[in-house]
């Protein structure tokens, strides 16, 4: 099957573009204050703009979102999908996805089998699941840190939709990553970026060049 890919945390119109020239089958905007990364819901209705009739869905990557952010978020983004990087349980996926009437990704961090398993409560709740890394102690982050995990974690699991892999994948290791995970859905972040924030447009078409051979 094609490994499918995100790119995360876009902030410019250059950036959008070199995903969607590259193949990207998501593009995520980052909605969180602490990150360099964060952008306003209308800043990113203005990238998002001439994505609006294609094929590339829309992600408004979140932490524990109140409804007020989900609410604005649905009168300015209208993301296809809302991901959730925070301690939302399973009631509160259905909510998100209930009010907004988007599919919602829920985003675990992991550093052990046993965290992969915690997942199992949101199968067929949230849309896509995504596994991620653990941030280090004391990160202000909880994705976006460019922080790896071991990805035979995830090799023979299976989910009822497809689940991403995430976390320190880059044009030079995602090839390997999907080999040895078997994920269908890729994300990445820092890996694609020439400083904290800054994609790279180059390297973006690299990393989904990279996916495509994968
Ligand atoms: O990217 C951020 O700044 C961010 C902030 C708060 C919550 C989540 C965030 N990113 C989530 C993502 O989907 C990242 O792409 C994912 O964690 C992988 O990041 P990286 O390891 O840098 O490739």
């Amino acid at each position: 099957m094609t490994t499918q890919a995100k790119i995360c945390g876009l902030s410019t119109a250059e950036s959008v573009a070199a995903a969607v020239a590259g193949g990207a089958a998501y593009v995520g905007f980052v909605f969180f204050a602490k990150s360099p990364r964060n952008l306003e819901p209308e800043a990113a209705a203005r990238l998002a703009a001439p994505l609006r009739q294609g094929p590339v869905r829309t992600v408004a990557v979140t932490v524990d979102p109140d409804d007020a952010l989900v609410d604005r978020l649905m009168a300015t983004l209208k993301p296809d999908l809302i991901q959730v990087h925070g301690k939302e349980t399973p009631s509160r996926v259905r909510e998100i996805s209930a009010r907004s009437g988007a599919g919602v990704i829920k985003a675990f961090s992991i550093s052990s089998a046993a965290d992969v398993d915690q997942a199992r409560a949101f199968d067929g709740v949230a849309e896509h699941l995504m596994f991620d890394a653990r941030p280090v102690e004391g990160s202000a982050l909880p994705g976006g840190t460019g922080a790896r995990f071991d990805w035979s974690l995830l090799e023979g699991r299976r989910f009822s939709r497809p689940h991403f892999l995430a976390g320190g994948l880059d044009p030079w290791n995602v090839a390997e990553a999907v080999r040895a995970s078997g994920a269908p859905l890729v994300d990445v972040s820092s890996g694609v970026e020439r400083g904290p924030g800054l994609k790279d447009p180059a390297l973006i078409t690299a990393f989904l060049d990279a996916v495509k051979r994968a």
